[in-house]
């Protein structure tokens, strides 16, 4: 398996642009191209050659000089570094708007990642099914994340109940919490979380047509 170089630090920016090449990488491995320049990767995305050169280059040695890309072969090792090579099993706290439409996404699991629990605590919702995707009492979190042995939770509550959800999800095992509620989330440094604002999107798009329209 592809680890980056040993004492390497990889950049959080540098993560961020691989999904980026492991997506387009993987879209034309589909569409049959077996060989991909830099310069051309750079051009689809929007990132520069010398950029795709250099966060690669913290991994390993990839492609051929004057060649380009062994397109399979480099969707492999961004995938393996990724960790898209294995399933990641994921849960679901909160089924209303928000919840609802990420359960019904049906884009994760070809990623490796399969949503197996949804949890909430309206009676309505509760023993209902997304997807064939069963909906619990949080009551039954401890339960659940252990026996389907799920690794990742998605916190999708009122923020007033964040803290408690993601409590209960790092008790009973979960290693990382995709959060959507607005707060900052107390976790134990093994735990991971990354945090979603989607106005935060729509501010910075408010800068560029503000400095367009005045
Ligand atoms: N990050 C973003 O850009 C973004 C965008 C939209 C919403 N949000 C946040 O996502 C969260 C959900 O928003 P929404 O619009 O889907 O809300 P919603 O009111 O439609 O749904 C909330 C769901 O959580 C359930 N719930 C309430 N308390 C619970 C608890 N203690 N345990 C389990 N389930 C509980 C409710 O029954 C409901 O099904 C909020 O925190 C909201 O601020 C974030």
């Amino acid at each position: 398996m592809k680890e980056h170089k040993e004492n390497a630090v990889i950049s959080k920016a540098t993560i961020d642009r691989l999904p980026l090449y492991y997506r387009y990488l993987k879209l034309s491995q589909e569409e049959g191209i077996e060989i991909i320049s830099s310069d051309e990767l750079g051009r689809k995305i929007g990132v520069t050659p010398e950029q795709i050169r250099k966060d690669l280059s913290a991994f390993g040695e990839f492609g051929k000089k004057g060649v380009g890309y062994y397109v399979r072969e480099l969707t492999r090792n961004i995938g393996e570094i990724l960790g898209l090579n294995r399933q990641w099993n994921i849960a679901i706290a909160g089924v209303g708007h928000l919840g609802w439409a990420l359960a019904n996404y049906a884009n994760f699991s070809p990623q490796g990642f399969q949503l197996q629990a949804i949890f909430d605590i309206d009676p309505d919702k509760i023993g209902r099914y997304i997807n064939e995707i069963e909906i619990f009492h949080i009551a039954r979190i401890p339960e659940i994340i252990a026996a389907r042995n799920i690794q990742i939770g998605i916190v999708t509550v009122p923020a007033e109940y964040a803290q408690d959800i993601t409590t209960s999800y790092v008790e009973a095992g979960i290693k990382g919490i995709w959060n959507f509620a607005p707060i900052k989330l107390e976790v134990p440094t093994t735990v991971h979380v990354v945090s979603e604002d989607l106005s935060i999107g729509l501010s910075s798009m408010s800068y560029y047509l503000s400095r367009q329209l005045y």
